[in-house]
């Protein structure tokens, strides 16, 4: 545990790395791990069970004020429930991937997670000592005096070629064609709404289209660690 408390809040696109990424440093510096993302999912879970229609913005904000959500910070054991049901597989499917643009390009919806995720933020500066958030707007709007924030960037083929190897095992034609909705045109919606395509001041970026995994960990570890100065210029590249 940090003697003073940490956030590290990471934004990015779809595909950039930032869940994997994120649970891995919270894991390796005793942190908690918060996946904003999960909580948008779990809505666009909550209300298509319940038949609300996504696209009738009142109830769906309604619905978010509402919401009975549990979401786990322990990046070992990653879960969310909505009420009693557990629904941290079912938010993963790609009928919630494909509808939940819907629910966070909602501004009343984003307004109730924001509140609810900088409490949980909050909760865990108190007791792990801090956490690592990740979504599209912890740097610049949930946690914008974060002791860290991180921008991860891929190019549009790395990222595809990422999300058809996860989803298929394979990125070949077929499965890149397949995934190309999933990822370019929910970041399309999402960006209406919020800045994850450039850093913004003081947001370190960290272009991962050539770097591995365990590269990508190895950068954010050192910035965390004061190894690396963050360069306070706007979107500076950082190259470990
Ligand atoms: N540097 C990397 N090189 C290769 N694969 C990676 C790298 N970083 C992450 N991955 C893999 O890419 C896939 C997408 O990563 P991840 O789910 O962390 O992205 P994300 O930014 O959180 O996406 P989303 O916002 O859609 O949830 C995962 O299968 C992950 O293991
Ligand atoms: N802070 C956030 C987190 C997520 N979203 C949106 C963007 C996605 O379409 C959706 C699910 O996120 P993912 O699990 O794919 O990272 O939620 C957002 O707008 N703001």
């Amino acid at each position: 545990m940090p003697q003073t408390p940490m956030t590290i809040a990471v934004d990015g696109p779809s595909g950039s790395g930032k869940s994997s990424v994120s649970r891995a440093v919270a894991r390796e510096l005793g942190l908690g791990y918060l996946d904003t993302g999960a909580m948008y999912r779990a809505l666009a879970w909550w209300c298509l069970d319940q038949g609300v229609d996504l696209s009738d913005e009142a109830a769906v904000a309604q619905a978010a004020a509402d919401l009975p959500l549990t979401i786990s910070t322990d990046p070992d054991a990653p879960h969310v429930r909505v009420g009693d049901v557990d629904v941290t597989d079912a938010i993963r499917e790609d009928r919630i991937t494909g509808q939940v643009s819907a629910v966070a390009t909602n501004l009343d919806v984003r307004a109730e997670l924001r509140r609810r995720q900088r409490l949980i933020i909050e909760e865990q500066r108190g007791t792990t000592g801090g956490v690592v958030a990740e979504g599209r707007d912890l740097t610049t709007v949930v946690a914008p005096d974060a002791e860290l924030r991180v921008l991860l960037t891929a190019s549009e083929e790395a990222r595809l070629a990422r999300r058809a190897t996860e989803r298929h095992g394979a990125a070949d034609a077929v499965t890149l064609a397949a995934t190309r909705d999933l990822v370019l045109r929910r970041d399309r919606e999402d960006s209406t709404v919020s800045t994850f395509l450039e850093a913004t001041d003081g947001v370190v970026t960290v272009d991962t289209s050539a770097l591995t995994f365990e590269e990508v960990v190895a950068a954010l570890l050192a910035l965390a660690r004061g190894e690396v100065r963050p360069d306070a210029a706007a979107g500076t590249p950082h190259t470990p």
